[in-house]
């Protein structure tokens, strides 16, 4: 649609003021620009007006007109809205001439929804564009419905519902769907939805933080998502992807083994006398030999030792912790204790990420299958009454993220005295700012086994020095430490590529390789949440399927996220780093860093999201010198460490930061790798974007 389109279906620009239009066309020639702007300079209002704005510009034809805000009594913002293309579910519309119920039309493709939202006949925040965010809060409660002129779908705004919802909308006279012809295939969303009818409210969660804690009481809108239960059928529990051609090459890794009296390492799963089930499923799960990671680690664990284990991405440290603590358990005998009013698991495996934590559920599955011994998942996001169904059933393998498991332990849900194995998995990311004191908290419960009388085991890709000293306080003294190849060093079946691309020009360059890529599926990290979802949109807008995962999107639709970036029904997934760490998903062929991170660690994760499992892999990243001057030292060694070419414009960089004559960006080079709460900021280090990840 060319701009005088708009202009005219828009309508009175006078009722549009603080609001410019969001063209995404738009070059960004004119500094002023609303799109010249970085995403993250817009405000929550404004920025929720403005993607509301930009999605305007972002329709096709002319089936979309906010034909402005009419009147009314003037406290109620109405839009008369032609209709969004395509906006799937969500965004509630009530019908102004019935007014009674909304009669629903939900729009095939667009599963995103916009802003802050409401439902269940809460009057949503009329998206005004000249009311502030709390002026439209307190509109929310008392504005009704007023008629229009009745031949529109005139539409009270109900307030977006936000994620994987997005827009009903129902012509008010013929009760015929507007037609829509909406970007396709969209299926982020923006900003917060609500859950069980309550007012929105923009909260970002640390991760960790507890839902059923004390925030719970104080946080908004009680959560209700109960996740769908797993497959039970055998092939869906032994799904898997093939291993790669590079698959043998894990043995050409040089393996570090520091500590006293090692055991010798497997040379095949057969050189444990496991039981027969679970080399059966070992068999099942396609694992015919074991990955150097897990030749060392299975019988280290086996002999009762503490370890903490280092190996690049995607080379089977999940199965180096699962194998062993399955095969001890079938060996000791585990406690049926189904129904009981408190649980006693026997091992607690905990990891950053709800997503993570799910996989490792889902692997452990596998190795249990045809046993007594019965793994749980809990995590954020999803009813704690849930979590508490399925701990009561029998949980002898408890996977769990932070702030989920605390909340159960605290709730009298779970007891710990049978503890014997403890697992962190991305270790390093559990003990940094993110989640330490979580750990810390864990372990210091009285009835959790002191670290000389339970198992501790820890598996990362990275392991930064200061990580490694804390890592200490958890583990035995004499604990072995396992590094397969480099510490913290990158898989070299991932081919690097490190572009310098200014602020300005990545989102064109991001199109280009999409374009050159076609359907091949790519995870595209971004810096800050509303930047996920707003590339993601500007991706659907450019006829590329997209949809975004962040920390604060509700879970339920992470999961159809992640669920359509795996399937492949949308090849580009956009994601804040709450997807960086352990997400095992097939065939994912490249790894775009949009924005760099803010440690070399994170992109060490990132880039490993492909090349995993002897499969090759793309990575590139944009590199920006007013951002990311921190990162070309680093960067240089992980280049080289990983066999990869290092460009000459990357050393003089480093040399130019070397020297002091490259700022460095302070936003970027705060070391703290985890979420920060209040009053942890560390001075002059501006915290990173917070989010929700457990
Ligand atoms: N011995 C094996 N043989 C074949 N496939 C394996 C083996 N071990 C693991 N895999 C598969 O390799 C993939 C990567 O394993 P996993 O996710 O455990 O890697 P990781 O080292 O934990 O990666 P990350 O560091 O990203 O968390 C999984 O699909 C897993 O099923």
């Amino acid at each position: 649609m060319i701009e005088e389109d708009w202009n005219a279906e828009i309508g009175d620009e006078a009722l549009l003021p603080s609001i410019e239009k969001v063209n995404l066309l738009e070059k960004p020639n004119d500094p002023s620009s609303v799109f010249s702007r970085s995403v993250d300079s817009f405000g929550t209002d404004e920025f929720v007006d403005a993607q509301h704005q930009s999605v305007n510009s972002f329709g096709r034809g002319r089936n979309f007109a906010a034909k402005g805000f009419q009147g009314g009594n003037g406290e109620d913002a109405i839009m008369q809205n032609r209709g969004f293309k395509g906006f799937g579910q969500g965004f509630q519309e009530r019908n102004a001439v019935d007014g009674d119920s909304t009669q629903n039309r939900w729009f095939k493709g667009f599963g995103g929804g916009f802003g802050q939202g409401t439902k269940d006949g809460q009057r949503g925040m009329p998206q005004s564009r000249t009311l502030t965010f709390k002026e439209r809060q307190s509109l929310a409660d008392d504005a009704g419905f007023q008629g229009g002129n009745g031949e529109d779908a005139i539409m009270q705004n109900r307030g977006f519902k936000g994620f994987g919802q997005g827009f009903q909308e129902r012509n008010a006279v013929d009760g015929a769907s507007t037609q829509n012809r909406g970007f396709k295939g969209f299926r982020g969303g923006f900003g917060q939805g609500t859950k069980g009818g309550q007012r929105s409210t923009l909260q970002s969660r640390t991760p960790g933080s507890r839902e059923g804690g004390a925030l719970a009481d104080s946080a908004g809108p009680k959560v209700t998502y109960v996740p769908p239960p797993p497959p039970e059928d055998e092939q869906a529990i032994f799904a898997r992807y093939q291993t790669g051609m590079n698959f043998d090459k894990y043995d050409e890794n040089i393996v570090e083994v520091s500590g006293l009296d090692p055991p010798a390492a497997l040379m095949s799963f057969a050189d444990t006398n496991m039981c027969h089930t679970l080399t059966v499923n070992i068999a099942k799960a396609g694992y015919s030999k074991p990955t150097p990671v897990q030749k060392y680690s299975i019988p280290i664990i086996l002999a009762g030792r503490d370890l903490m284990a280092c190996a690049q991405t995607g080379s089977g440290k999940t199965a180096a912790f699962l194998v062993p603590v399955v095969a001890q358990m079938m060996k000791d005998g585990v406690t049926a204790s189904s129904f009981k009013e408190q649980q006693e698991p026997e091992c607690i495996i905990t990891a950053p990420t709800r997503e993570l934590i799910n996989q490792i559920f889902l692997e452990a599955r596998k190795f249990v299958y045809g046993t007594c011994i019965r793994p749980v998942v809990i995590y954020g996001g999803t009813q704690t009454d849930y979590s508490i169904r399925q701990v009561k059933q029998g949980c002898n393998i408890l996977c769990a993220t932070p702030g989920r498991l605390l909340d159960i332990i605290e709730r009298g849900k779970i007891g710990l005295h049978n503890v014997k194995y403890l697992v962190l998995d991305e270790a390093d990311r559990m003990l940094d700012m993110g989640f330490g004191a979580d750990m810390k908290k864990l372990v210091s419960f009285p009835d959790m086994p002191q670290k000389d009388k339970r198992q501790t085991l820890m598996f990362s890709a990275t392991f930064p020095e200061e990580v490694q000293r804390l890592a200490g306080e958890f583990l035995k003294t004499d604990f072995l430490f396992v590094v397969v190849g480099h510490v913290g060093g990158a898989c070299s079946d991932v081919q690097q590529n490190i572009l310098q691309v200014s602020q300005y020009f990545k989102r064109d360059k991001l199109v280009e390789i999409l374009h050159s890529i076609g359907n091949e599926r790519t995870l595209v990290f971004v810096d800050t949440k509303k930047k996920a979802d707003f590339i993601a949109c500007f991706l659907c807008q450019e006829n590329i399927p997209a949809t975004s995962i962040h920390g604060d999107r509700e879970q339920r639709e992470r999961e159809i996220a992640l669920r359509d970036f795996r399937s492949g029904k949308c090849p580009v997934l956009v994601a804040t780093s709450v997807a960086a760490r352990g997400l095992d998903i097939e065939r994912v062929q490249h790894v775009i860093n949009f924005d760099l991170p803010s440690t070399i660690e994170e992109y060490v994760h990132r880039i490993g999201r492909t090349g995993r499992c002897g499969n090759t892999g793309k990575a590139v990243g944009f590199f920006d010198n007013n951002s990311d001057g921190h990162l070309a030292q680093p960067l240089i060694k992980v280049l080289s460490d990983a066999q990869q070419e290092v460009p000459l414009w990357l050393t003089e960089v480093a040399f130019e930061v070397e020297g002091g004559r490259l700022p460095v960006n302070t936003q970027k080079n705060y070391r703290g790798r985890g979420k920060v709460t209040a009053g942890e900021v560390k001075i002059g280090c501006p915290a990173r974007e917070i989010e929700s990840w457990d």
